[in-house]
């Protein structure tokens, strides 16, 4: 079945039932160890993962390691531009949860982005990037404690179907003027808008279909935080694409208001409850004033619209949800993109879960991770029905690979997130405690080291900052 690996002759596979893993006690992962800084953060997340079940489970449970090879690896294996066989597909198709480090996007060779391929093969739709602080960790940010957000980011549209042509392609051009001649002409809101010839094209495709199993899997989330955390807030740019940003914004809402009926309600529903528990007298159309303050400015179409969904909300969910009980349920909210992007510096404690279409989340996980300690400590896991991958945010970092002296800290959080997704809890929070104790000690890398007031000076290698990890298991 193998062209040229091996899987470990112990250990049983990992099988899925309902998008749920089902893990034995000995299962066999497959793992990449990247490119760039991957021959040094990867050795050192694999001693700290296999020290932490020992140390929880002595000899009752075990990762039986499987290596396979995708980048720059495979390519020596397997010949020029084999950048993913076949062989470490079916591996990870077979064992169903696996662990990468990164992976250079490379030149040539007709593949886009090792990474987003991963992703779309395995239709691994949710890519799942938790930022949170671990005391000690030097930040730009005066409380960067009280950051705690998960990025619930969709990993398979948007962007990453990556459709584009080139500006002076045969297609290219035959698109826009098609778009000129045709399609703009033959829609009214898009009035006199001409596409310069010059131009490159790309698609941005957001589906119901895509954006609803991404919140689906938010929500799901949010159900099993604290009940404080129980928040959902969609991020869109839908004041200007209506009908992508925006629809991913309506579409997770109507989940949120069907599917989730029971156990959601929404900001705007919130309001009008609250406004009716304050004053039980108070009439539909004070109340639609009271949460649209611009109400008597509005068209007699808008104020009508908003009339009706106050008398709606009440009749539908009073029962259900009024008189505080909302106040236990998942409160699903929106914020525009690039108004998340201050608010997460300026108001972190208002926030959970962010559900983001592609773009959105690459960028708000890069700058939600800078707030708690930066990329060096920004763990990930792209989810799907029937596979895990699970990966630092972070890429290759060529300049610092292979000189043992960058942060593992990621793709060693990326770990605790696998254990966590296989239930094997205790080893995770052995790890966290061990993070924990070793930043709080000062026992850090460069990256952390220069931050720190004082500074640390001299910081801790790589394969140093695992070892400090595992000493503070049992702090
Ligand atoms: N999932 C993946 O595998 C990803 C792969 N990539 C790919 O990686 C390659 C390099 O991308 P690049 O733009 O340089 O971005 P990188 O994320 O690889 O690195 C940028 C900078 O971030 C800091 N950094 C990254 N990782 C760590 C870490 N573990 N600890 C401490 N600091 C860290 C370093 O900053 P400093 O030097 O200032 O300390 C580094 O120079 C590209 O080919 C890109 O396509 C990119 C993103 C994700
Ligand atoms: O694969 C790549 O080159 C980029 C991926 C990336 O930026 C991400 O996963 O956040
Ligand atoms: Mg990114």
């Amino acid at each position: 079945m193998y062209e040229k690996i091996a899987p470990p002759t112990t250990g049983s596979r990992i099988t899925f039932v309902d998008g749920k893993p089902i893990v034995p006690d000995d299962p066999i992962i497959p793992f990449i160890r990247g490119d760039g800084i991957g021959v040094d953060i990867w050795p050192a997340a694999q001693k700290v993962i296999d020290a932490a079940v020992k140390a929880a489970y002595d000899d009752e449970r075990k990762i039986n390691w499987f290596k396979i090879y995708v980048g720059d690896e495979a390519c020596e294996k397997y010949g020029t531009y084999q950048y993913l066989p076949e062989d470490s597909l079916t591996a990870i198709r077979e064992y169903g949860i696996a662990i990468k480090g990164p992976l250079t996007t490379p030149i040539g060779g007709g593949v886009r982005s090792l990474n987003v391929a991963l992703r779309q093969i395995f239709d691994l739709y949710a890519c799942v990037r938790p930022c949170r602080y671990y005391t000690g960790t030097p930040s730009p940010h005066l409380h960067p404690e009280k950051l705690d957000v998960i990025i619930y980011r969709e990993n398979t549209e948007d962007i990453y179907l990556g459709i584009e042509w080139q500006q002076g392609s045969e297609i290219a051009d035959k698109l826009i003027h098609y778009l000129n001649t045709e399609l703009i002409p033959a829609t009214p809101e898009h009035g006199k808008k001409r596409i310069r010839l010059d131009s490159g094209i790309g698609i941005k495709p957001i589906s119901k279909t895509g954006s609803q199993r991404l919140v689906r899997r938010a929500i799901e989330h949010a159900l099993r935080l604290p009940k404080h955390k129980q928040m959902v807030t969609l991020v869109h740019k839908g004041n200007i694409m209506k009908y992508t940003e925006g629809a991913f914004r309506d579409w997770g809402y109507e989940l949120a208001t069907t599917e989730f009926r029971e156990v959601c309600v929404t900001e705007r529903e919130s309001w009008i409850l609250s406004n009716k528990e304050k004053n039980p007298d108070l009439s539909i159309e004070e109340n639609a004033r009271a949460i649209d303050p611009g109400f008597d400015a509005m068209t007699t179409e808008k104020r009508a619209e908003i009339i009706e969904e106050v008398k709606t909300v009440l009749d539908s969910i009073w029962d259900t949800h009024g008189n505080r009980q909302w106040k236990d349920k998942v409160m699903v909210n929106d914020r525009i993109a690039d108004s998340i992007f201050q608010q997460i510096q300026t108001r972190p404690d208002e926030y959970s879960i962010l559900a983001t279409m592609n773009l959105n989340g690459d960028y708000l996980s890069d700058a939600a991770a800078a707030i708690v300690g930066g990329l060096g400590m920004g763990p990930g896991a792209n989810i799907g029905d029937n596979c895990a991958i699970f990966e630092a945010t972070h890429g290759t970092a060529p300049k610092h690979a292979g000189l043992d002296r960058i942060n593992p800290g990621s793709l060693i959080l990326s770990g605790v997130m696998m254990l966590e997704y296989m239930g094997w809890q205790e080893a995770a929070d052995l790890i966290k405690k061990g993070i924990g104790g070793a930043i709080a000690n000062r026992q850090v890398t460069y990256d952390l080291a220069r931050l720190m007031i004082p500074a640390v000076d001299p910081p801790l290698k790589c394969s140093e900052f695992a070892q400090a990890i595992i000493d503070h298991f049992n702090d």
